[in-house]
């Protein structure tokens, strides 16, 4: 479900889960705000607030479901990607089956801990921090016997929006890693080359 304004949520979401999710996405966007905003600060270059709200303009609240799979390796579940958006909050009910990619090639599955959330770093913050924040590998594996819903909120910049590395941070690395381009140039590319693991990031390296 995309979230451009209340309106539009009232309007288009499904009445179904449309307070609840519209609920959670409100009180979480605070949360995720100071994340992403600690985040930014942390790369150690002055830059204008009011980017930090430009780089979470457009959200979506997503409901995964994964019906049980006798043969969880004949099926995908989700392939191997990093998330288009700048940060994912990612909430998950008790069954477990994310993994994601750690340095030596391999993957860990990150259990499912009650009251906890998973934060993603995605393809946009990791241009925006010049390569510094690595964006987080995944996939998931179905369960051969109990289903598993999950629920991520992902913040993204609008599609006419710019990005690339915060001002500053290439002089500061010795070193520009992404070009600047608009966000939705990024987007059309990367859902053009699903699932095969960070390649997205190849299209947006100087
Ligand atoms: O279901 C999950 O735990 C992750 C789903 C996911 O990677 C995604 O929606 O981008
Ligand atoms: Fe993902």
């Amino acid at each position: 479900m995309i979230y451009m304004n209340d309106e539009e949520a009232m309007l288009f979401w499904p009445r179904e889960c449309r307070d609840a999710a519209h609920d959670y996405l409100k009180a979480a966007s605070k949360m995720i705000q100071g994340i992403l905003g600690a985040l930014l600060r942390g790369l150690g270059v002055e830059y204008d607030e009011s980017l930090l709200s430009c780089y979470m303009e457009a959200k979506a609240v997503n409901m995964n479901f994964y019906p049980p799979c006798p043969n969880p390796e004949l099926t995908v579940g989700v392939g191997r990607h990093s998330d288009l958006a700048a940060l994912t909050i990612l909430l998950q009910d008790d069954i477990g089956g994310l993994f994601v990619k750690v340095e030596d090639g391999g993957w860990i599955e990150i259990p499912p801990v009650e009251g906890a959330i998973v934060v993603n770093v995605g393809d946009t913050l990791e241009i925006l921090s010049n390569g510094r924040y690595k964006s987080a590998e995944h996939r998931v594996i179905a369960s051969s016997t109990r289903a598993r819903v999950s629920v991520p909120i992902f913040v993204s910049p609008r599609p006419h929006t710019m990005i690339g590395p915060l001002l500053g941070l290439a002089e500061k690395d010795g070193k520009t890693v992404y070009r600047h381009l608009l966000f939705g140039e990024y987007m059309t590319n990367y859902f053009g080359a699903a699932h095969q693991g960070k390649k997205t990031l190849v299209f947006a390296r100087l």
